[in-house]
């Protein structure tokens, strides 16, 4: 996917916020950044002192540059100044959509009252955005103050945060991002929500306690643009976005003798400054009144891993758990995806048995009913099973806990249970399962390590093979899992000799 994101905004002088955090967030994240301007604000640190719109003209010719030659993949709506600009906007934007082989997806942070408190619209620009722009945006970021100004909703709690972007989707917005910033519930927290594809993400934090909070929605919302832009899914650049701005705020100075701008860092890899996933049942999920269900079974803090996991089996025999235990395979997975199968306990039981017999760890995928009856190593589970899963059972007996996530959204909310292990996939495509849109790559790799690494053993899994498993552990993975690597090998033994090498695995 093309790396180029536009921004259509305004320029802020003080250099916090606008055009200019724009194109700093936007390398921070490594994408090219490209501007039309649309207003040229006179701004310091305490405040803005005039305003002048660019002409239709201006704007358009910046437009027309741009399109002909780099194409944008995201676009990223800030300050529109007029109803003239929103209907110019609104007119190329619905072309793009119609006519660009790939349509930009479009992010709108729909920019009314700085954080001065001044205005950067005229007064009838509410109309023309809900006629005209609204029903063309993939993304909305408003804050507390423009969600009351485009919906009429006071943000007195999670339910009106529904409601209100509900009332934003009538209007033709897909995705509803809401900022938290500016409301203070519950005390002393920073709470985000999400809209998506009829789901719904919350997230939350600590309030940073800094006055310089100057251009934190632009930068926000061009690390939605910016993530996106990246092939992460919102929920991804969602956290990505909260984090990038927790870690900003915190490093935040001021320059003037107002309000200084949020800082422009890197792309976050400290594990303090990502925000936490708010599940029903955790304390922020009571505070947001979440609907906890009976069967709700939260654990967390479950039995360490003795060791490093190194080379991990995933196999579907009992022959096969056998062979990879004999050749010295530390740990091994059963994974057996028919819960009918009439062997299903006998296996499991056998499986546990040769755990115990060649002094392996072998994980259940799945039946954690009778991992604990056979008195497993461990459990493996995916992220529809926390749901549903008696952890509390699997944690009382001791077994461990490996979780599986795909991407920022998932690795958090796995956090929530401090597992025994996460398991990051898919890092290349596989045959062995369907797992359309949930490719991970090198590259975010490369950012989920460093993150959870210190935390918990860390296992790379999906399309690996021989060829591929030196640089899935150059990334500092703490294991490779594989299926077909050693189950479709001419020679297994060799294969598993081979991948132990390739992995450094002594
Ligand atoms: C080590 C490891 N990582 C990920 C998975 C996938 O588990 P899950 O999401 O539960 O999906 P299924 O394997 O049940 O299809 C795994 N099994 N092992
Ligand atoms: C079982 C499984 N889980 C994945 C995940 O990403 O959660 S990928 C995967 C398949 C791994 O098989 P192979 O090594 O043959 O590609
Ligand atoms: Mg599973």
């Amino acid at each position: 996917m093309s790396k180029v994101v536009w921004s259509i905004a305004g320029s802020d002088s003080g250099g916090g916020a606008g055009i200019q955090a724009d194109l700093k967030a936007m390398h921070s994240f490594g994408v090219q950044g490209c501007t039309a301007i649309t207003a040229l604000t006179a701004q310091n640190s305490l405040g803005v002192e005039s305003l002048n719109a660019v002409s239709t003209d201006v704007i358009e010719a910046q437009l027309l540059a741009l399109e002909s030659d780099m194409k944008a993949s995201v676009i990223k709506i800030g300050m529109l100044a007029n109803v003239q600009q929103i209907q110019l906007i609104a007119e190329h934007i619905s072309r793009y959509k119609q006519s660009w082989e790939t349509p930009p997806t479009v992010v709108y942070d729909p920019v009314a009252i700085a954080t001065s408190g001044d205005a950067l619209t005229e007064e009838d620009t509410v109309d023309a955005l809900k006629t005209h722009l609204l029903p063309l945006v993939d993304v909305i970021t408003p804050n507390t103050h423009e969600t009351q100004l485009l919906t009429g909703v006071y943000l007195i709690g999670p339910d009106a945060v529904r409601e209100a972007a509900e009332k934003l989707r009538a209007f033709g917005v897909q995705s509803v991002v809401i900022k938290g910033g500016h409301w203070d519930y519950p005390k002393g927290y920073c709470i985000d929500y999400c809209w998506h594809q009829d789901e719904e993400y919350w997230l939350g934090n600590e309030s940073i306690n800094t006055p310089h909070t100057h251009g934190t929605g632009c930068s926000l919302s061009s690390v939605i643009a910016a993530s996106l832009a990246k092939g992460y899914p919102l929920k991804d650049a969602f956290i990505l976005g909260k984090a990038y701005i927790n870690a900003g705020l915190k490093s935040a100075v001021r320059y003037g003798e107002g309000i200084g701008p949020v800082a422009h860092t890197a792309f976050p890899h400290n594990i303090v400054d990502y925000p936490q996933v708010i599940e029903a049942g955790s304390w922020l999920g009571d505070e947001l009144e979440f609907y906890v269900p009976d069967n709700y079974n939260y654990a967390a803090g479950f039995a360490p891993i003795e060791g490093d996991l190194g080379l991990y089996a995933v196999v579907d025999t009992i022959d096969w758990v056998e062979l990879c235990l004999k050749h010295d395979v530390k740990t091994v997975q059963l994974r057996i995806k028919d819960a009918d199968s009439p062997t299903l306990e006998q296996d499991i039981a056998k499986a546990i048995e040769l755990g115990n017999t060649y002094g392996g760890r072998v994980f259940i995928n799945d039946h954690w009913q009778l991992a604990i009856k056979h008195g497993a190593y461990g459990v493996h589970l995916g992220q529809e099973d926390l749901n549903v899963a008696d952890l509390n059972a699997i944690k009382q007996a001791g077994l461990r806990l490996g979780l599986s996530t795909h991407g920022f959204y998932e690795m958090l909310r796995a956090h929530n249970y401090r597992p025994s292990y996460l398991a990051f996939g898919a890092i290349y495509p596989t045959t062995t399962k369907d797992m359309t849109g949930q490719i991970q790559g090198l590259e975010k790799l490369r950012h989920f390590v460093p993150l959870m690494k210190s935390e918990y053993p860390t296992v790379a899994i999906g399309g690996i093979d021989l060829g591929r498993a030196s640089e899935v552990a150059d990334t500092g993975v703490g294991s490779v899992a594989v299926v077909r690597a050693i189950t479709e090998a001419k020679s297994p033994e060799q294969a598993i000799v081979n991948l132990k090498q390739a992995i450094g695995e002594p």
